[in-house]
Order: structure tokens, then sequence, then C-alpha cells
């Protein structure tokens, strides 16, 4: 259990950690390209071992050091000796749900079960009680377009995924339930022996995370085009061996930031990248638009004190169509700002690791926040700080997701009284050491075993 206490100011520098989404991305294309790949400065998080675990288990060799991990590969993927277990890691689950159909059998290892008629090789993904009520349907039928076949109860983990060639040459699939779709069939085509078409249905949601995936791929070699909503993949390409840099983390820094913001505090936050294409780069303009004081360097971002007694963070509306990942973040600052903070086109936010609309409405009013769920997001009151009104110390529950510890946490620095935060250990799965790095800012918190 975390223990936080109520905490006035920080100050100093600190480091943004790695990117999640790159790490996962620059992991698996590395173990889709033969010879030796290294990925400098890697995001050593759970669910980022999780899919270096998988590439390990679908034949790649993997040598871990301090800064870098280093990846050989044949540039083909194995049949797995055993389930796979992703752990906790949607990302993982995803990508590797297509690609796993393209596994090859060593051709010395015959199974008996094997006839003339049936020559394919099963790959078993499976994953925690959170990964298997993550949706899978729609990407189970894209692959089923292109006459992959994966078995499934009820479109959800546990998968087994029978070997395929790619046959067909156009998919369609909707794009508002997740990228991560779409990420995966962007990883699959290239292996395709005609050129591909990936068509979307419908609105497109969290789409830089695809612009994310089109950065890492064309780092390995592979080309993708967008043409209005649809994207096209060019037939046989092949992954490339490379050295990848992962950049700063965005999601990650918007606790460190928001929590500067909320203690209006002077604190530097390095590795975070102007130019980046994560989409979680929003934070900046969200925080700016609602009042902060900050400085935008090349790769760092700068939270200035106000150095105006009376500051105050203004409500504002906010589309989370493409930022689901900072819905828990805006949550606990809307309820520090003036007037009402409303986030909207965020349906996709109730199928993460929980649903996070309902858990911050839950949670959060639990500390006195005045919080009201919407279907698509949330309509937050902020406190009348003025007549002394604020947050509360309460006990909360964080049902094993990250981005809600991290979010509490900050919404118990500020609040009256201890805040006791139950399930710590799952901030491990994106900011492993994200009680350290706030402890030496000067957050005022402990870990309670
Ligand atoms: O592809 C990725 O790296 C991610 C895509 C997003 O999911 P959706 O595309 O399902 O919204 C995001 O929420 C997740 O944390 C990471
Ligand atoms: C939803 C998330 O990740 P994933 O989909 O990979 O589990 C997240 O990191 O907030």
């Amino acid at each position: 259990m975390l223990l936080v206490n109520p905490t006035k100011k920080i100050s100093g520098t600190v480091y943004a950690p790695p990117s999640k989404s790159y790490t996962h991305r620059a992991v698996i294309c590395a173990g889709l390209s033969k010879g030796t790949s290294k990925i400098v400065q890697p995001l050593n998080s759970q669910d980022c071992i999780s899919s270096l675990t998988s590439m390990e288990a679908l034949g790649s060799k993997i040598d871990l050091k301090s800064d870098k991990w280093i990846i050989e590969s044949e540039g083909i993927l194995k049949v797995p000796k055993n389930v796979i277990d992703i752990g906790n890691s949607g990302t993982t689950l995803r990508i590797l749900t297509s690609l796993v159909s393209q596994v090859k059998s060593n051709s010395n290892t015959k199974t008996s079960h094997n006839d003339k008629n049936d020559k394919k090789s099963i790959v078993i993904l499976n994953g925690d009680n959170s990964i298997r009520k993550r949706p899978m349907g729609p990407l189970i039928d894209a692959l089923s377009q292109l006459n992959i076949e994966v078995l499934s109860n009820d479109n959800k983990a546990p998968l087994v995924i029978k070997s395929s060639e790619i046959a067909g040459n156009t998919v369609k699939i909707r794009g508002d339930m997740s990228s991560q779709f779409i990420s995966s069939l962007m990883m699959l085509l290239p292996f395709n022996s005609q050129d591909s078409k990936i068509l979307i249905e419908g609105d497109l949601k969290s789409e830089p995370y695809l612009d994310i995936t089109i950065d890492v791929l064309d780092k390995f070699g592979v080309n993708i085009k967008k043409e209005n909503n649809n994207y096209l993949i060019d037939a046989n390409q092949t992954y490339k061996a490379t050295d990848y840099i992962v950049e700063g983390d965005y999601s990650s820094a918007s606790y460190l930031i928001a929590m500067g913001v909320l203690l209006d505090s002077d604190i530097t936050i390095k590795n975070l990248f102007k130019h980046s294409k994560q989409g979680d780069k929003e934070i900046l303009s969200i925080v700016k638009r609602m009042g902060a004081n900050l400085e935008v360097k090349e790769d760092e971002v700068i939270i200035k004190n106000s150095t105006n007694s009376k500051f105050k963070l203004k409500g504002i509306d906010i589309d989370v169509k493409n930022t689901p990942d900072l819905v828990p973040t805006i949550a606990v600052l809307g309820c520090f700002a003036e007037g009402t903070t409303t986030i909207y086109n965020g349906e996709h936010v109730r199928i993460k690791e929980c649903d996070r609309l309902m858990a911050c409405t839950k949670e959060l009013t639990k500390m006195g926040a005045k919080i009201e769920e919407k279907p698509d997001g949330l309509i937050i009151k902020g406190l009348d700080l003025e007549n002394g009104e604020t947050l509360k110390g309460a006990e909360l529950e964080t049902y094993h997701d990250h981005r809600l510890i991290m979010a509490f946490t900050m919404a118990g620095m500020l609040a009256q009284g201890q805040t006791k935060i139950k399930g710590e250990e799952a901030v491990s799965i994106s900011f492993p050491n994200f009680v350290d790095v706030i402890k030496s800012i000067g957050a005022n918190i402990e870990i309670f075993n």
C-alpha cells in the first residue's frame, strides 16, 4: 500500500521514463528482423518485458544490459514450446495475435497429429485476469478476412492462433475500439505476397499510436502509407535489424507535469522530445489551456511557479479521442480547476486495464471530488478551493491499473489527511521507479507493506 501525505511543493529535475509504446514496437520489430538489433534506453517495465519474453519464446536471442537490450533473430518467428503469457500488456497481445500466424515450425520437428490435411502449427496467447477481459473481436474478424484462424471463447484471450499464409489483399476493421488492432495488421501485412490495404470503418480513435507504429516500422525498413483514412502496405517487405534509441514517455510524464502544475512548483522534466509523435504530448497543451506556466524546450519541459499567490487552474473541455491514457491525469487536474472540466469522446477509456471512467468516478468521489460519469467521459466540477473545500484522504482501490495508482497519488498529495492507495506494485507495468522519482523531488509518500 502507498501512504500518500499532503505535499506543499516539489522541486528539482527528473527524467521521464522511456516510452512504453516505442519500446514494445522496437522489441517486436527487432524480433522480426534478421540479424542483431540494439534497443537503447528501453523501458524496463513489466509490460515491455512481456513483449521481450514473448519474442524470446518465438525464437529471438536476448541479451539484457542495463541501458540496452540486444536482440538477435533469424528473422522468422518459431513455434513456441509453450503457451505465451503476455501478462497485463494489451499492446503485446494485440500486436502478436496477427504476427504469430507467421510462425514457422522447425522442419525437423514432426508432430504426430500433423497429417497431409493439417500442417498448421498453433500458438496460444494468454495473460492475466484483466487481459482476459480485453476485447479482441474486431481483430479476430479482420484476420479471418485474411484467412487466418483464431480460436477463442467470447472473442477474448486465451487465443489459439493457427499458422497460415496471408490470403487476400484488403482488410476492413472498425477504428473506434482500439488502434492496437490496426497496429497489429500494419505489422503483419508487410509479409503478404501481394500489396495490401487496411480500410478503416467509422471513427478512428487513438490515431497517434498508429503514427508511432509507422515511425518505428520505418526505422526497421518497412514502409506504410496513409491514404485518406486507409493504410497501404507494399508486398514482401522485410524487417531490417537496426539500433534504436527509445525516446521519453509523455503518458508517464503527465503525472510529473500535472503534479508540478497542481503544486504550483518549479520542476524540470528531461527526456521529453518536443517533436515527438506521441499523442499524449497533448498534456502540455492541456495544462497550458488550464492556465499553467511552462516552457517547452527541444528535449525538456520546465514547469514554472506562477509567482502569483492567487494562481488558479481553469476548467476546460477536453476531447480525449486521441489521448485515452491521459484521462486519470486530467480527472485529478479537473478537481483543482475553477469551474467545470469536461472530458468527452472517451468510450474507449472503458476497455483498458479496467473501466477507467467508472474507476476515476468511484474512487475520486471517496475523496470528495464532484465528478459525474458520462457514457463517453467525465464531468468534473472544480472544488471551491477559496472557501477551503478540498479533497480528503481516503483508502482507494486501483484495480491493478498503473495509471490509476499514479493519478491517485497526485490527488493524495493535494488532499487533506493521508491517502492510502492499494495495489501500488502495478506501477511496475509502465513506470517502475515512480515512487522513487517523485520522492526525489519532494513527494511525501512511502510504501507500507
Ligand atoms: O499502441 C499502443 O502503444 C497503445 C495504444 C492505446 O490503446 P488503444 O489504441 O486501444 O486506445 C493506449 O491506450 C495504450 O496504452 C498503448
Ligand atoms: C492501456 C494501456 O496499455 P495496454 O493497452 O498495452 O495494456 C496503458 O498503458 O494505459
